[in-house]
């Protein structure tokens, strides 16, 4: 690619899809698009095949997107170089440009031959060694080779981490729990001590695991949590010999991990150029495997690269991550979306949406452009959310159906249950519910329709007409449909793919850099200022007088 980007404001399609927009979109109707044309359903849905997990759907028909608006879209992304672009994140280019590094979970899920550059050398024999390691330490666990420092067989495995530590592979536990081995699984990763004490009120010390996982191995809550955990074994062993059979660590940061107490031997290694975000693919993994043992963590990292291969080798208009990344920009750039809802309609994807606020809002969440200069006249990342269905239908729903915004939406949904309890009846009211909300969202219910049900329920008059208005759904509201078969450790590893890819190629049209992550640091550096003052009751005026009066009010409080 040639030099720095033009603005996006100022490419010429951009500016077409403006006029477009400005032409036609409040206009677009899509029930009106399906009544135009009985293809749509086949020209804007995407089926991908797996290789032995069946085929992923993208139904993204119902969306505010004219043929017409969808090939400027497409082609906005050509105009950017976004193929380009996500070529030299895959060979290895340091596109993290702020801290000088490469962008490569990619290789940590490499499952074929080629050879992975960063600064001429091959990283894949390393990733290679690390998940043997991780391999015939999760086998050793799980075969009760093994054991703790009194004899006894493993059987909770606590995961002490924060952000990229702690998302992913408690997001994945969670999902792939029909795959579980057997060792109950905890995550800590709060300051707050109640977060930590919970968990050691329910483990016995002695067929307990400590997993450190940290990139860093700096972090002030895992460092801190960890170090509590330490206590709490050496208070009951009254032995330090006991920590290296109840502690491993999983860093980049091996002069920390050792200072911390953990033998080398008992740390799983990754590299700079794994984005926290980005590492459940890497020793970051360690929690996962235990849980749902190697070979389906391998299975997970199998799908992942199913993914990164589509991605790399789909054309545009067949691309999944291109599609549902152009369609976020449709969004958030022209319509001014803020918010972006994932709404998983599987209980064991609880924690997907939480997941994705990080990688999504941590990599995308930026006003100044690769170059430097501020994001003025347009939107970067959105805010991300959801919960599970049916949940969130009985809590936020109404808003999405009602309310004054527009909110795109994700629907996630497996054809097949992991419970077919009570003869499968659960599932199919599940799946009836995530149908009919995408057909409701679209499809509104007009005053006509309403008054002819309010009069069919016997309704009339004034009480009529005042209750109508409130009864009317506008419909229009955009969804994309994501229907996998079931969601086996391949799926949920090529739907992971598949969102971070989205969230890359947002972040090539946007031009900013989605792989740092400096606006968490402000924070941090100023909870370090403020932690000595709380250290006694004196009065404090160091800062502004909210922040003073918020100090001094704790404090007034401790006794
Ligand atoms: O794994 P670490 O180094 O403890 O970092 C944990 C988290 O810290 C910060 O909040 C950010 O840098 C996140 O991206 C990161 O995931």
């Amino acid at each position: 690619m040639a030099g720095p980007l033009p603005l996006l404001t100022t490419e010429p399609v951009y500016k077409k899809l403006q006029v477009h927009y400005k032409e036609n979109g409040e206009k677009i109707c899509i029930k009106e698009l399906f009544d135009k044309d009985p293809e749509r359903f086949k020209k804007f849905s995407l089926r991908i095949s797996t290789p032995n997990d069946g085929d992923i759907l993208l139904d993204y028909s119902k969306n505010r997107i004219t043929p017409e608006e969808w090939n400027l879209l497409l082609e906005l992304a050509k105009a950017r170089h976004v193929g380009e672009a996500r070529d030299a994140m895959m060979s290895g280019q340091a596109i993290n440009i702020t801290e000088n590094r490469a962008v490569l979970h990619i290789a940590l899920r490499n499952r074929g031959e080629e050879a992975i550059l960063v600064d001429g050398k091959n990283v894949m024999p390393d990733v290679r060694a690390e998940l043997t390691h991780m391999k015939e330490f999760t086998n050793q666990v799980l075969s009760g080779v093994w054991r703790g420092f009194t004899g006894k067989q493993i059987t909770d495995v606590v995961n002490i981490g924060i952000g990229g530590s702690d998302l992913g592979p408690l997001m994945v536990t969670e999902a792939l729990k029909p795959y579980c081995k057997g060792l109950r699984s905890h995550f800590v990763s709060n300051i707050d001590g109640t977060h930590m004490a919970e968990v050691l009120n329910k483990v016995n010390y002695e067929s307990t695991l400590f997993i450190i996982a940290s990139k860093t191995f700096t972090t002030q809550e895992t460092i801190t949590n960890a170090t509590s955990a330490k206590n709490w074994l050496l208070d009951k062993t009254k032995d330090p010999a006991a920590v290296a059979k109840h502690f491993v660590a999983l860093s980049t940061n091996k002069e920390k991990v050792t200072e911390f107490g953990i033998d080398s031997k008992n740390m799983f290694g990754f590299w700079d150029w794994v984005g926290g975000r980005y590492s459940l693919w890497s020793a970051i993994g360690l929690s996962i495997c235990l849980s749902i043992g190697f070979e389906n963590f391998e299975q997970l990292l199998e799908g992942a690269h199913f993914m990164d291969n589509h991605f790399k080798t789909a054309p545009f208009e067949q691309n999944a991550p291109v599609i549902l990344a152009m369609l976020g920009i449709w969004y958030s750039n022209f319509y001014n979306a803020e918010t972006h809802a994932i709404l998983p309609y599987d209980q064991y994807l609880h924690r997907f949406a939480a997941y994705f606020q990080q990688g999504d809002m941590e990599s995308n969440g930026k006003f100044v452009t690769k170059t430097g200069s501020k994001v003025v006249d347009y939107n970067t990342g959105p805010i991300i959310w959801g919960e599970p269905g049916t949940n969130g239908q009985h809590a936020f729903y109404q808003l999405i159906h009602q309310g004054t915004r527009l909110i795109p939406c994700d629907f996630i949904a497996p054809a097949q249950t992991h419970n077919p309890i009570a003869g499968g009846a659960h599932h199919k009211i599940l799946l009836a519910n995530f149908l009919a909300q995408t057909e409701a969202l679209m499809s509104g219910k007009t005053s006509e329709q309403a008054k002819a049900e309010l009069t069919k329920a016997g309704m009339s008059g004034e009480k009529l007409e005042q209750l109508l208005p409130h009864k009317v759904f506008t419909g229009n509201r955009p969804t994309n449909s994501i229907v996998v078969k079931k969601v086996t450790p391949f799926i949920l590893g090529a739907l992971i793919a598949m969102y971070e890819h989205k969230i890359f190629t947002q972040g090539i049209i946007w031009d900013i850099n989605s792989f740092d992550q400096w606006g968490v640091e402000l924070g941090k550096q100023l909870a370090k200022a403020i932690e000595p003052e709380l250290a006694n009751k004196d009065n404090i005026s160091s800062h502004d007088a909210s922040t003073n009066g918020l100090i001094n009010f704790i404090k007034s409080n401790w006794s």
